[in-house]
């Protein structure tokens, strides 16, 4: 949360030429709520389970830049589509980034609370051997905005893509 996929991931399709998507806007349309309501009405586990029918249905497609939810490695189904389907870039932050970042935000409920710091390590600790199962690159966030960190990806991408002559 606060890396910036969702900032990002827009900034970087601009610069490849291909269709910005997000999985937590399209969990919320499919829902008809925001994630925020979704985790209260129905649970953490609904919400889990609304992400990975949408992922997959996402992840049919091609020519996308798509910034997942946080917790989305999470699901070992939800894994094996990310390395499968896609080049997986996962946007580091550390702690006291996130915590600027996020500041003011009240739509993340797992941050709905007033140990926030506290939070965020344990998800980062527990989450950061998924996140490695499933990269295929890291990029450090903290010392760049977001467009900086788009132009850099791109330059990065491309010139992979150069090297295979693939596209995805
Ligand atoms: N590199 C950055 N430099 C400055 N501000 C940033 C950077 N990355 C993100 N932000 C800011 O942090 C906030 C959260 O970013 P964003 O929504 O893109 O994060 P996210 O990774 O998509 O989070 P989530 O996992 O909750 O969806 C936004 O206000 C965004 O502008
Ligand atoms: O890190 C997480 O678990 C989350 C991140 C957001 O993208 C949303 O998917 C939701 O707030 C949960
Ligand atoms: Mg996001």
């Amino acid at each position: 949360m606060g890396a910036g996929k969702t900032s990002i991931g827009r900034h970087l399709a601009d610069a490849l030429g291909l269709r910005p998507v997000d999985a937590d806007r399209e969990v919320e349309r499919a829902a008809g709520m925001t994630v925020a309501q979704i985790f209260e009405r129905e649970g953490e586990a609904d919400f889990r389970a609304r992400e990975s029918t949408t992922l997959a249905m996402l992840l049919r497609d091609e020519g996308l830049v798509l910034a997942t939810g946080g917790g989305c490695v999470l699901d070992a189904g939800n894994r094996a589509l990310l390395r499968g389907r896609g080049f997986v870039v996962h946007l580091h932050a550390g702690v006291e980034r996130q915590l600027e970042r996020l500041a003011g935000d009240t739509a993340r409920p797992l941050l709905a609370r007033p140990d926030r710091e506290q939070v965020l390590r344990e998800l980062a600790a527990a989450r950061a051997p998924w996140y490695a199962d499933v990269a295929d690159l890291v990029f450090d966030t903290d010392r760049l905005d977001t467009e900086s960190v788009a132009a850099e990806l791109a330059t990065l991408l491309a010139r992979r893509w150069l090297r295979t002559g693939a596209a995805a």
